[in-house]
């Protein structure tokens, strides 16, 4: 048996994330890093700036993400692990990656596990994190200095401590609905879209069929909480997949339907109250504070249609106390060990290493952290 508490070869936690603005004249460039070279138009540019002027230049993911390290740091000390340190590098706004990296190396840091705060597999969701991984290992060798080696730690959708806090947010969403709507209430479980080529191409090749990694893991995720939702309440409330945040050229076909739509064709269904629960995503950012709880809940308060949004994991301590088990049950592995991988659902544990060929790239680029990744 492996010491449980053991996280050799792992000498740091790297929190991963995706970075946002923290003020109005952060909001031009921050946008500027996250679309270089991806080809969004500028209308849809113009359009989401305003989302972020909006809540006065500030997205609220940088918050979260401190509250989310505070959590890691403070389970890390009840459990014996206060001698891991954690750090933090986001791929689209400061503390940027590279310059994390760069500060780990000169703290004497080798061999890194990372935690990254996107819960799915996907291009976006997976492999654009490892690609700003190796391009930051990258510039760190060109200045002279050997990187670490980074281990990122699999995907978590299915996890306990990311699907229980999920349940329960749901189940107080419910409470929060008038008596008379809360029975025949349906529930939204919501992702970010992206374009169906991408999906289809999501995960291993050829595994999990249409729709690809991406669509299959969150349906799983959905039956989980709706299942769980039903244990508990005794009723069994319909639901469906939709999607959120579609960005890109209007031809260029995405997942749908888009939450606004679902809701008015739920509505007009004669669906008396509608719970959206953005499981798409790690913590209340602005593709969640903007794109459910501004624009989709006035949709749905023009529709008459009584609507709640459900909370994310955030920094929930059953979250924190997932990642510290992540961390241990991958550096078990590392040092030998086959060890037991919690997960629920019908799809089983993720992979610890992508595949060769794993949610490619339109344009294909170096990966860290994969199965042909150069600094592996
Ligand atoms: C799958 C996925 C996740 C979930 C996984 C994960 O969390 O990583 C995610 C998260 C996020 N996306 C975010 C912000 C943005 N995403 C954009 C654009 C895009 N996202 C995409 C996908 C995803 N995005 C895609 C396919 C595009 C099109 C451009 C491209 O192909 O790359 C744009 C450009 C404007 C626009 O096009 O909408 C912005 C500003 C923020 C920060 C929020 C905040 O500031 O609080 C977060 C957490
Ligand atoms: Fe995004």
């Amino acid at each position: 048996m492996p010491d449980q508490r053991d996280p050799a070869p792992y000498d740091a936690l790297l929190l991963l994330s995706f970075g946002g603005p923290e003020g109005p004249d952060d909001v031009v460039p921050f946008l500027e890093n996250v679309t270089r070279g991806r080809g969004i138009p500028k209308e849809r540019l113009k359009e989401v700036g305003q989302h972020y002027f909006l809540f006065g230049g500030v997205s609220p993911i940088n918050e979260q993400n401190r509250a989310l390290l505070d959590a890691l740091r403070e389970d890390f000390a009840e459990h014996g692990l206060d001698g891991l340190p954690v750090y933090w590098g986001n791929r689209n706004w400061a503390p940027y990656l590279v310059d994390t990296l760069r500060e780990m190396a000169a703290d004497g840091r080798r061999r890194v596990a990372v935690l990254a705060t996107s819960a799915y597999a996907s291009y976006s969701g997976c492999r654009q994190y490892r690609e700003n991984l190796a391009e930051a290992l990258a510039t760190l060798e060109a200045e002279g200095t050997a990187p670490p080696r980074v281990d990122k730690l699999r995907h978590y959708f299915n996890h306990p401590g990311f699907v229980r806090p999920m349940v329960d947010g749901v189940l107080k969403s419910l409470a929060e609905l008038d008596e008379s709507v809360r029975a025949g209430a349906h529930l939204a479980f919501t992702t970010h879209s992206i374009p169906t080529a991408s999906a289809d191409t999501s995960g291993p090749a050829g595994e999990h069929g249409d729709g690809g990694a991406y669509v299959a893991e969150h349906l799983d995720v959905a039956r989980l909480i709706a299942e769980a939702v039903r244990e508990e309440t005794g009723v069994a409330h319909p639901w469906q997949l939709v999607y959120q945040s579609r960005s890109g050229a209007p031809h260029t076909p995405w997942l749908e339907p888009d939450i606004c739509d679902h809701l008015e064709e739920r509505h007009a269904a004669g669906v008396p109250a509608v719970v959206m629960v953005p499981i798409g995503f790690v913590s209340d950012h602005m593709e969640v504070l903007y794109d459910l709880d501004t624009e989709a809940t006035a949709r749905a308060a023009e529709l008459g249609l009584p609507v709640r949004r459900s909370a994310t994991v955030g920094a929930d301590p059953r979250f924190a106390a997932a990642v510290r088990g992540l961390l241990l049950e991958r550096a078990a592995t590392e040092r030998g060990f086959v060890v037991e991988r919690c997960a629920l659902g019908a799809l089983g544990p993720s992979h610890d290493l992508c595949p060769v060929g794993c949610c490619p790239a339109r344009s294909p680029k170096p990966a860290a952290a994969g199965a042909d990744s150069p600094y592996a």
